[in-house]
């Protein structure tokens, strides 16, 4: 199996060629109902294999949320090893949003199950939560350096009750999200063109008030259904804004079942997000 390329550098190309924007494939109930479809595995099934067939061509990075699939029990889990395959071979970086964390041990486990290749579920990406401090995630962090693999661990996240524990101001000063930057950038010290250890920030922040320059890429949610739009990059972001991968779900998805128009809805976005950053 041959090794890849480390991911940064994998995700700086995909941007360079595709235009910035990861969409996230979030079957919900809602939308399965809203294409048609019905609200089983079949259902499920037909709604991501249309999403993959729609942009893995084209944009930068999938995201699948892998509670939609494990919602399905074992049958969904089947649907998310075939999209992840599916999406990786028409050329996408599959970002599994997993959000994992856990102690060392268990983290581990984690770790190989998204990002060890021959895993069924094997993924170029995956996030992670810091929130059992920032060390019990080194397995994933190694396994992914050691296989060109990324990682994105949660810093501020889009959802306001975020806030209270993010926010928080320790002994020394700094804040939790300042502290899981820093450790972050730690990690990608020295790497080019981009490191491989990236953060989730929300763009639907008023300001950030944190030090983002962790040379590595910033996943943006919030974009689209939460309120955010791409004018708020700059803002949120700014001078960093040109490692930001906004991360757009339902306010692509709803275009759907119409594979052209999932493509005009993701070509939007990557057009408004160009028109932002290249100002
Ligand atoms: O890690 C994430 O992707 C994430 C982090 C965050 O802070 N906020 C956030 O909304 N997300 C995910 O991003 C997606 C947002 O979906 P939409 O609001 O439909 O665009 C969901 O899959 C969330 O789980």
């Amino acid at each position: 199996m041959t090794t890849l390329a480390p991911f940064g550098a994998r995700l700086r190309a995909a941007m360079d060629t595709r235009g910035r924007l990861c969409v996230g494939i979030d079957p919900h109930a809602s939308l399965l109902t809203a294409w048609g479809l019905n609200d089983d595995v079949q259902g499920l099934e037909t709604f991501s294999r249309t999403v993959v067939e729609a942009l893995a061509d084209r944009v930068a990075v999938l995201k699948p949320q892998a509670a939609f699939f494990e919602r399905f029990g074992s049958k969904g889990i089947a649907v998310l090893e075939r999209s992840v395959a599916e999406a990786r071979e028409a050329g996408a970086l599959v970002l599994m949003d997993a959000k994992r964390g856990d102690i060392g041990s268990t983290m581990a486990a984690y770790a190989e199950t998204f990002l060890a290749p021959g895993s069924p579920l094997f993924s170029d990406a995956l996030t992670v939560s810091p929130y059992l401090g920032f060390g019990s995630l080194r397995p994933a962090l190694d396994l992914a350096r050691e296989q060109g693999c990324g990682i994105f661990a949660l810093a501020l996240t889009s959802n306001p009750e975020g806030h209270e524990v993010q926010r928080a101001v320790g002994a020394d000063g700094e804040s939790v999200a300042q502290a899981v930057l820093r450790r972050l950038a730690a990690e990608n010290a020295g790497a080019e063109p981009l490191g491989s250890f990236g953060a989730v920030v929300g763009a639907t922040l008023a300001e950030a008030g944190v030090d983002l320059a962790i040379n590595g890429p910033l996943l943006a949610p919030g974009v689209g259904a939460q309120g955010a739009t791409a004018k708020d990059l700059p803002r949120v972001f700014g001078a960093s804004v040109r490692n930001v991968v906004p991360s757009v779900s339902r306010d692509v998805l709803k275009h759907g079942p119409s594979v052209q128009a999932l493509r005009a809805a993701a070509q939007a976005f990557v057009d408004d997000v160009s028109t932002v950053t290249n100002a």
